[in-house]
């Protein structure tokens, strides 16, 4: 469902991504992983249009990416949770939720009880500022807007950093439920527990370059440790 191939990005002058190529097969988790500063956000600001490539090509259901803006993918069925917080603070919690769905190709404000169903922990902060929230909530919000644009590719960054263990723990079913479902993911995540129980597929990145690919029962077979630890 997404596919890239020899992608290569960078900042300026400095090259990041060396000719990597991916893919995200339909209903299916692919887990990005790597130590910290290989690229492993380059990869997913690239995927999302949020920074140009500089070669190689993005597809999503067979349509190719390039030229799109962000808000474009979003449009294609493409939901993204950056690194760190991505809420508007000023807003509400149904604030933040309803300006999203206003903003997504559908309209319909039943997604936002859909992702509520997801996150119920939501449902007693609806009224809050989303800057008053603590950081679990905040990231239960940012993955809830990313779902009520209704994606079929839903892509987080490091979704699980940051919080305390139950929200951890939380997220993780968040993720099988939502995998179950039959949405597609990529997940970027270094910790390889979590990466073992989530992923169908990984590709683990080593300065820019995939140094390894395959299925979870592959990477569970291999000596993957010296190319995550730091
Ligand atoms: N905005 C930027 N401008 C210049 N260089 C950047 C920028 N963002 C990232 N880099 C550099 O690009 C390289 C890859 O960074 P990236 O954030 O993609 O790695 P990462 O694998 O996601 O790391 P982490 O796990 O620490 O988030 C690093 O050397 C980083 O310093």
């Amino acid at each position: 469902m997404l596919c890239v191939e020899g992608l290569e990005a960078g900042y300026g002058g400095a090259r990041v991504l060396f000719g990597v190529s991916m893919e995200v097969g339909r209903g299916r988790l692919t887990c990005v992983m790597g130590r910290g500063g290989v690229g492993k956000t380059t990869l997913l600001n690239v995927v999302m249009g949020v920074l140009p490539a500089s070669g190689g090509s993005v597809t999503f259901e067979g349509r190719s990416l390039t030229g799109l803006r962000p808000d474009e993918r979003v449009r294609l069925g493409m939901g993204y949770v950056p690194h760190g917080h991505d809420t508007f603070p000023q807003l509400s919690v149904m604030g933040n939720l309803m300006v999203t769905v206003e903003a997504s190709p559908h309209k319909d404000a039943t997604a936002v009880d859909d992702a509520l169903e997801v996150f119920p922990l939501l449902k007693p902060v609806l009224n809050r500022p989303a800057g008053s929230l603590s950081s679990g909530q905040q990231r239960r919000l940012a993955m809830a807007r990313a779902l009520v644009t209704r994606p079929r590719l839903l892509i987080l960054d490091e979704p699980a950093e940051g919080v305390e263990a139950s929200v951890v723990f939380e997220i993780g079913e968040a993720i099988e439920r939502l995998r179950a479902s039959g949405l597609a993911m990529l997940l970027v995540e270094r910790y390889l527990d979590l990466a073992l129980r989530l992923a169908d597929d990984f590709v683990i990145l080593d300065a820019g370059r995939v140094a390894r690919s395959g299925t979870a029962e592959e990477l569970k077979g291999e000596d993957v440790h010296r190319l995550l630890e730091v």
